[in-house]
């Protein structure tokens, strides 16, 4: 089916961009700064705590204003407040995207349904807020009336890797007393490992699935529970240490755990959106309420900055717009993003969810085929380790890979120098990454080496660097609950800037359901139960066959 006429490519918008694109053809960004001394003042914006200096970037002012342009011509203004005032945003799920919701302070009503959804989520941060004391302060234990000394989390997808990268960003403000384990994987390994390192008698279960029926996470919980039982006999005692974060309260009491012990989801709040929500008890758990609150507060300064700042100076919407100018204009096919911190180290990870499983789409809003490409592959890792790694393809590659580097200004941890070594390497990499070697260089510096003429022939083009390669600096004072929450909250919105301009369904993930329906036909085969009337293929009979050849069930 042919794209309708009237959409992204048509836009007078878009072609004033093609134009631009064609103009900066050559134009290297190390003249941009030499020609013009203001730039980096120009092109750096704060907002909610986090600076981004975007001067690395293949911009000039009228690229900025026709990517901005685009913006609106998208009536990204309009699909802004629709998504913060509870529209029904995921269309094809018919609901709204109210994660921002969990992070307001309760003073607006926000109606879903004809419910205020604002005055649930208090009302949920309050028994969060009761029991996350109860097990801190030692008042709820365990069957043998042993305090709790350890949390297992067991979730897969956005029901995981919020918590799991926030609990380890904010371990600087760990409480003592609980230690908090994550289960996502039906890998047997995990969870065993998980339970060999906690006490029956000491440990709390917190299962986490907004629908209750993900494969990975009830397999692992049905094991947790197993466990438990073998060690402590009890059927009544599972009630105190198994809980439930879920929208599916009946599928969590089949399960054996007491409804007061269920803490809800709900429709409007994607997955990988949720880890302001009850999915988010293991913060809490790591960290206490008042951090989590403060988390919550970092993030709605972000959707204040992001409702309220002039697209121009509007963090979300000029990040997003730049990645727009990169998928769609300069044939980038990944995003890296590179934190600078070790407490951020799982950033990539839970960003590689938010952006992939929202805008990992070929259709738009109304079905029709996209004419034009959506998400890129969104991957990376933290620095300085990459450096001995990938980063010699981002400089030296042939393939176009725009990058945020993410670093605090202070860190947690003084030692040495090396919060200064660690920003030099940061910024050296930017810098590298935009100034390139160019061939004249790489002569002059093996000349001042000593090498003779036939060497420097030889070597000088392996040591070219091209540079011109673009990359945002993300800053903020300090690794912070408000700071890690600005942070998440800044990403969502730049993914969902980028699904305005893209036209698709941010919200929604139906490609992810092939592979699980498929697996339930693969299941018994594998396990011998059935020779299989699902339709499948040669490659996947003989790996079947392969398997049940080993008789490793
Ligand atoms: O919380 P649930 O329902 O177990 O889902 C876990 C994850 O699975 C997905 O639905 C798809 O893999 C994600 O969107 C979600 O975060």
């Amino acid at each position: 089916m042919p794209a309708h006429p009237e959409v992204l490519t048509s836009k007078p918008e878009w072609q004033t961009l093609k134009e631009h694109r064609q103009r900066l053809d050559g134009v290297l960004m190390k003249d941009l700064f030499n020609q013009d001394p203001g730039r980096a003042k120009r092109y750096f914006i704060e907002g909610a705590g986090l600076s981004l200096d975007f001067s690395k970037n293949r911009i000039t002012d009228d690229v900025l204003d026709a990517l901005l342009a685009l913006a609106s011509s998208c009536n990204l203004e309009a699909r802004r407040e629709a998504l913060l005032s509870g529209k029904r945003v995921n269309v094809t799920e018919d609901r709204p995207a109210l994660h921002t919701a969990l992070r307001n302070p309760g003073t607006d009503a926000i109606t879903v349904d004809g419910e205020n959804v604002v005055a649930e989520v208090q009302r949920t941060l309050q028994r969060m807020e009761t029991l996350v004391e109860e097990v801190l302060g030692q008042h709820r234990t365990g069957y043998t009336g042993k305090p709790f000394t350890d949390v297992v989390s067991i979730g897969i997808g956005g029901s995981y890797l919020g918590p799991k990268l926030v609990g380890e960003a904010l371990q600087p403000y760990a409480q003592a007393g609980i230690r908090c384990h994550y289960v996502a994987n039906i890998d047997g390994t995990e969870i065993c490992e998980a339970l060999r390192q906690v006490n029956p008698e000491t440990t709390l279960f917190l299962i986490q699935s907004k629908s209750f029926r993900t494969q990975e996470t009830l397999e692992n919980s049905k094991v947790a529970k197993q466990w438990f039982l073998d060690h402590c006999g009890d059927e009544q005692a599972v009630s105190q240490h198994f809980m439930a974060v879920t929208a599916n309260v009946p599928a969590a009491q089949d399960f054996g755990i007491d409804p007061e012990n269920v803490f809800p989801m709900w429709d409007w709040v994607g997955g990988r959106y949720s880890l302001w929500s009850a999915i988010g008890l293991p913060i809490a758990f790591s960290v206490g309420m008042t951090n989590f609150r403060a988390l919550l507060a970092g993030a709605h300064a972000m959707d204040q900055h992001f409702r309220e700042a002039p697209l121009a100076k509007n963090l979300p919407v000029v990040m997003a717009m730049l990645g727009i100018w990169y998928t769609n204009f300069w044939a980038a096919e990944t995003h890296a993003i590179l934190p600078y911190d070790h407490y951020l180290r799982s950033l990539p990870d839970h960003l590689q969810q938010l952006d992939m499983e929202s805008n990992g789409k070929s259709v738009t809003q109304a079905g029709t085929p996209l004419a034009w490409q959506s998400g890129p592959v969104i991957w990376g890792g933290v620095g300085a380790n990459g450096q001995h790694a990938y980063h010699q393809l981002i400089h030296q590659g042939t393939r176009l890979i725009p990058a945020d580097f993410i670093i605090p200004l202070k860190t947690h941890n003084p030692v040495a120098t090396h919060h200064a070594d660690l920003f030099a390497n940061c910024l050296s990499q930017s810098r590298a990454m935009m100034a390139g070697k160019s061939l004249e260089e790489a002569r002059a510096e093996l000349k001042a080496e000593g090498r003779d003429e036939s060497e420097i022939e030889q070597l000088a083009p392996h040591k070219v660097i091209p540079g011109n390669k673009p990359s945002n600096t993300l800053t903020m004072e300090k690794v912070t609950p408000e700071t890690v929450g600005a942070l998440i909250a800044l990403y969502e919105h730049r993914t969902f800037v980028q699904g305005v301009i893209w036209d698709v369904d941010s919200f929604d993930q139906w490609g992810v359901e092939l592979g699980k329906q498929l697996g339930k036909g693969i299941l018994p085969r594998l396990l011998g139960e059935e020779d299989g009337t699902q339709a499948s293929d040669s490659s996947t009979d003989h790996l079947i066959e392969l398997f049940r050849s080993t008789g490793s069930v």
